[in-house]
């Protein structure tokens, strides 16, 4: 009689000789054998991408390892863990192009690779789409479209498939820019009169990486230029990455038939790193950098801190100075003193969206339902958006969770409310003044 255990460990130690630890990581470690019935094996896999590369790639020396062991048939069935569909796919041919033999020109962290990057649920999908364009660039996601809040690892993934590109194929022309970058060298190119070696620059690469193309918001001759470069590289199957803190459809005055291009291929989020996520990014980043610091020390430093990966970087690095700097180990003693006296606390602490809200909603005499409720009215609509705009200016929390404090609303509800104060405050003084009661009100 098979057992579903010892079959599944089998398949896997199969694997680990046959694929690469990345390729191994990424798709056979997040499998789960479910059941064993009629030598049909179900597998759950997390998500509608890892079921395609696993019919595309894996199914036949699934078979062949399950054969190898049992003597038997085996035929895998696929289920979706949880599809919810956060990301949208359409996916379109394209034959992959030999690549020509250019020098490299990409200045890509060579820190930022998929060997140093961290799977977590927020961004296993992510990671997992990022490998699949590495191996085949142009063929199955193009575009690939990372999108989500700051300091969580889009330009990290982005690097990390020039960098894989680079070590599978020397010669590839892996270019990457941010897109003030792109921007500015258009600028550079129209003044000095040199767009022809601007185009042979841009549409002669492998791999095009955009970063942070929100930036494009409002710039139509750049745009326009975007345009052409991204047709003629799609035509040649030649892969691009881009990467926005929304989706496209988000962005203000990107012209249409940008937004419509960019959703051709993968669009995929990039959510906050869950605190198990957190723990294992800092473990990581403390054994790169040789620092020595306890488990409970690490876990003390990841519950504290809840925003970003950026930030929580940050605050190890801080720590370590800090405790070079007194001469002392690092304890969870004297993290909690480093982290206070770097007034890291205070603000994720003590400045809860909560009493932001009690204090906004007080001040604009809503009920706190209203403020974290549905109802579309004026009188209650500004200051909950004034509220979340705070939450986003006063706490290190992400915009999932603010949108979450607001009733469970969406990440994108925050985004827009944060983007329409901040922009009402360019020009209007009464509203200047309320937000600087608030905050001394709230702050006080
Ligand atoms: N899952 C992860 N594993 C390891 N390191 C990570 C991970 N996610 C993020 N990082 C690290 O966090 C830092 C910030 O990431 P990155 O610059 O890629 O963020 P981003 O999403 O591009 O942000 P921004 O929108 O501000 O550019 C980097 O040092 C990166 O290496």
């Amino acid at each position: 009689m098979l057992d579903l255990d010892t079959l599944w460990g089998e398949i896997k130690d199969g694997f680990q000789q046959k694929i690469a630890p990345t390729a191994f990581k990424t798709w056979i470690s997040s499998a789960e054998p479910v059941k064993l019935t009629n030598n049909r094996l179900t597998i759950k896999l997390p998500s509608e991408l890892h079921r395609d590369y696993w019919q595309r790639n894996l199914t036949q020396p699934l078979v062949e390892l399950a054969y190898e062991y049992a003597q038997e048939d085996i035929q895998p069935v696929f289920i979706v863990a949880n599809d919810d569909s956060s990301s949208q796919v359409s996916t379109l041919e394209h034959p992959a192009t030999a690549s020509a033999p250019f020098s490299q020109s990409a200045k890509l962290n060579p820190k930022y690779t998929f060997d140093t990057f961290v799977i977590g649920k927020g961004n296993q999908m992510a990671h997992a789409a990022a490998l699949v364009v590495s191996e085949e660039p142009g063929v199955m996601y193009n575009p690939l479209f990372f999108y989500g809040g700051v300091g969580l690892g889009k330009t990290h993934l982005m690097h990390a498939i020039g960098n894989k590109m680079l070590a599978d194929d020397p010669n590839a022309k892996v270019k990457y820019v941010t897109s003030e970058a792109f921007t500015n060298d258009f600028i550079t190119a129209i003044q000095s009169k040199t767009q022809d070696q601007f185009r042979e620059e841009y549409r002669s690469v492998d791999l095009l990486l955009v970063d942070d193309i929100q930036f494009f918001a409002d710039k139509e001759g750049t745009q326009e230029e975007f345009f052409h470069t991204f047709n003629d590289l799609h035509d040649d199957g030649k892969q691009i990455v881009l990467t926005s803190d929304r989706l496209p459809n988000e962005i203000p005055k990107l012209q249409d038939r940008l937004v419509s291009r960019f959703a051709w291929g993968l669009s995929v989020d990039i959510t906050p790193p869950d605190l198990e996520t957190r723990i294992a990014i800092l473990r990581n980043k403390a054994e790169a950098d040789n620092i020595a610091i306890p488990d409970e020390t690490l876990s003390y430093i990841a519950s504290r801190i809840d925003s970003n990966v950026r930030e929580l970087e940050g605050a190890l690095a801080r720590v370590h100075a800090y405790s070079k700097m007194v001469h002392q180990p690092i304890t969870t003693e004297l993290v909690a003193s480093s982290l206070k006296s770097l007034k890291l606390d205070r603000r994720s602490s003590e400045l809860t969206i909560p009493l932001i809200q009690e204090k906004v909603a007080k001040y604009y005499h809503v009920s706190l339902t209203d403020l974290k409720g549905k109802k579309r009215m004026k009188t209650i609509v500004m200051p909950r958006q004034i509220a979340m705009y705070l939450s986003r200016e006063l706490t290190d929390s992400s915009l999932p969770k603010i949108g979450n404090e607001f009733g469970g609303k969406d990440h994108t509800t925050v985004i827009h409310a944060y983007d329409k104060i901040a922009d009402a405050l360019k020009t209007d003084s009464d509203l200047q003044a309320e937000i600087t009661n608030l905050k001394t009100e709230i702050e006080r």
